[in-house]
């Protein structure tokens, strides 16, 4: 684990949207986390990509104050995450991984539930959450509990419930994951037309089309650490970005002779 005096100055003001120092997580012997620093510009789209067990969510989780890093720090648009929780959160909406929600509620109930915990006007709340529902086409689900949602609907609630205050930043873990193409699609609208209005998404993915295609900056993780970030086309060099990303992580070919007796 890195000496906490070894990390880096905190970022200055005018701050990025997410910046973390030095984040580092082991479960057991395992490190997921090894020491990550990343500095998420304000208005960026922002996607964090590596292959499966890289640490995203690990890394994404300890961003937005749900995992406790056993070193480092996190600044939501300059508040700190750990040490000023209730400030960082109100910033940021977060679509964690798995989805944990409270999902023996309805989507409409799940929402307006969300919206008072975050202390917004009822009626605000109920305006809202119709809209929600409506263009993430939820409203037909009507008083289906959460739990019985299909793993597509589920990122679609979630999302509407990181989207209700109307944050300056959205922290998302796999948005594009098990959502069919329309919804993909129309998700992948919210979010440009969200950026293009000033506010700021990072988002985990395997999926380099859908960053290449969205992204203004890009951070390839693998293993735990960083091994490539900026601009995606500073990144890319003129490359695609998938040839940088199995560069990056190392990425195997099959010879042929595998699997022989399949
Ligand atoms: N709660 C946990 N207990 C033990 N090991 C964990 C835990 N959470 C994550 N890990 C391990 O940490 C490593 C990083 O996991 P993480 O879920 O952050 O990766 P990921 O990049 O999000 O992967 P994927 O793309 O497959 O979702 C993996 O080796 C995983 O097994």
């Amino acid at each position: 684990m890195p000496d906490e005096t070894e990390l880096h100055d905190e970022p200055s003001a005018p701050g990025p949207a997410l910046a973390v120092r030095g984040l580092y997580k082991a479960f057991d012997a395992k490190v997921a986390v090894a020491g990550v620093d990343l500095t998420v510009p304000a208005g960026s789209f922002f996607g964090l990509l590596g292959p499966n067990g890289a640490g995203k969510t690990t890394t994404l989780s300890m961003a937005v104050g749900l995992l406790r890093p056993d070193a480092g720090r996190a600044w939501v648009l300059g508040h700190d995450v750990w040490a000023d929780p209730v400030l960082a959160k109100a910033q940021f909406g977060a679509l964690p991984d798995g989805v944990r929600l409270f999902d023996r509620l309805s989507g409409p109930e799940l929402l307006a539930y969300t919206g008072l915990l975050r202390g917004m006007d009822p009626a605000v709340v109920d305006q809202r959450a119709a809209e929600l529902l409506d263009v993430l086409t939820l409203t037909e689900a009507g008083r289906t509990l959460v739990v019985d949602y299909s793993a597509g609907m589920k990122k679609k609630i979630g999302l509407a419930c990181a989207l209700l205050h109307a944050p300056r930043l959205l922290v998302l873990d796999e948005p594009f994951e098990a959502v069919d193409p329309v919804s993909g699609a129309l998700i992948r609208d919210i979010l440009s037309r969200y950026v293009a209005g000033g506010g700021t998404v990072v988002f985990s993915s395997h999926v380099m089309e859908v960053v290449e295609r969205l992204c203004s900056h890009v951070a390839i993780l693998d293993a735990g650490t960083i091994k490539a970030v900026g601009a995606v086309d500073e990144v890319r060099a003129g490359r695609r970005l998938e040839e940088v990303f199995v560069e990056a992580v190392g990425g195997r070919t099959a010879t042929g002779d595998e699997l022989a007796w399949l």
